[in-house]
């Protein structure tokens, strides 16, 4: 990936992320000050850290779901900042988000039509072009499908969201991201919550994302989960990127070590922790609602046909 020794900011060759200078305050506290970090392309990426390392925070501000006080990123050469959540999920950057309460009332199936691009939220000319509207419905009712056969979720396309279990949210909140045809999918701790013999499923199909073709970044709390499927660690303490490099350098990695257990954090190591719904901002929110419903208003158009 590089011919130096991998450290804090190292250059890629070709990166997909690239942020500088990003600080992001709470009140007196600073919870992400990184100088220059990129993310490489085609590879699958963690960031880990102990607690309240400023991992969810730095994540956030990179797809557009909080913003920063200062500081530039950068997509595909893209300029990024201040670009909405999800004006960044039709440049083909996606997150995934949690399950709300509202999403899930909506059947698995009517979830994964939320995730297609450009189609809901640009609805006047679609409902002038009602013909080319259908077409553009089957091919994402297709999609839609074929990503639940992977997942295996076929059999659940017609049940409410709400009746999953934990890790079938998890296996729906990655397929929901693949509607979007996405070349780089974040990931918020996707294995948090998930018993052990779910996780390595989520775990295969990370990996296989990544023989897709798609860049994955993604966030986790305990770093022996990151060690078989990650090309590349960055590890964050106290809101700054104190290393990174392949996984087996960076586990062994003295700065590395004593962030873990500088935070007493020995304890959490093995801990697969259930993780509070990410904060939605206001634009994401209200897109979410007009989707819902208008998903709503098909459903009581269909059952008056
Ligand atoms: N909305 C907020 N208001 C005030 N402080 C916040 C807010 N969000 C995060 N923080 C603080 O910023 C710091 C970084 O938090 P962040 O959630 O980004 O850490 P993290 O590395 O993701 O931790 P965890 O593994 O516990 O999720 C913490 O001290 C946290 O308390």
């Amino acid at each position: 990936m590089t011919e130096h020794e991998p450290a804090p900011g190292v250059a890629k060759v070709d990166p997909i992320l690239v942020a500088d200078d990003v600080v992001r305050r709470f009140g007196g506290l600073t919870a992400v000050d990184v100088d220059h970090l990129e993310i490489p392309r085609g590879a699958i990426t963690a960031l880990i850290g102990p607690n309240g390392a400023g991992k969810t925070t730095l994540f956030n501000i990179l797809c557009g779901f909080d913003k920063a006080n200062a500081g530039t990123w950068s997509y595909d050469g893209k300029n990024l900042s201040g670009v909405p959540s999800f004006k960044v999920a039709r440049m083909g950057q996606v997150r995934t988000f949690q399950l709300t309460k509202a999403l899930s009332l909506l059947t698995v199936l009517e979830n994964m039509k939320l995730g297609a691009p450009n189609q809901r939220g640009e609805r006047f000319w679609p409902s002038l072009l009602r013909p080319l509207w259908r077409t553009q419905e089957s091919e994402i009712d297709v999609r839609a499908r074929e990503l639940l056969a992977r997942f295996k979720l076929a059999d659940k396309a017609g049940d409410y969201a709400a009746s999953l279990s934990g890790g079938q949210r998890k296996l729906l909140e990655m397929a929901r991201a693949l509607m979007n045809l996405p070349s780089l999918v974040l990931l918020d701790e996707p294995m948090a919550g998930v018993n052990p013999a779910l996780t390595q499923s989520l775990l295969d199909h990370i990996v296989s994302l990544r023989e897709d073709g798609v860049t994955v970044l993604f966030v986790e709390h305990d770093m022996h989960m990151v060690r078989h499927i990650a090309d590349w660690v960055v590890v964050m303490a106290e809101g700054r990127v104190v290393a990174e490099g392949p996984p087996d350098t960076v586990m062994a990695d003295q700065a590395v070590i004593d962030a873990y257990l500088g935070a007493h954090q020995e304890v959490d190591l093995g801990v697969v922790t259930g993780r509070v719904a990410a904060p939605t901002d206001p634009e994401t929110a209200r897109h979410e609602q007009e989707l819902i419903e208008e998903i709503e208003r098909e459903r009581t158009e269909a059952g008056d046909e």
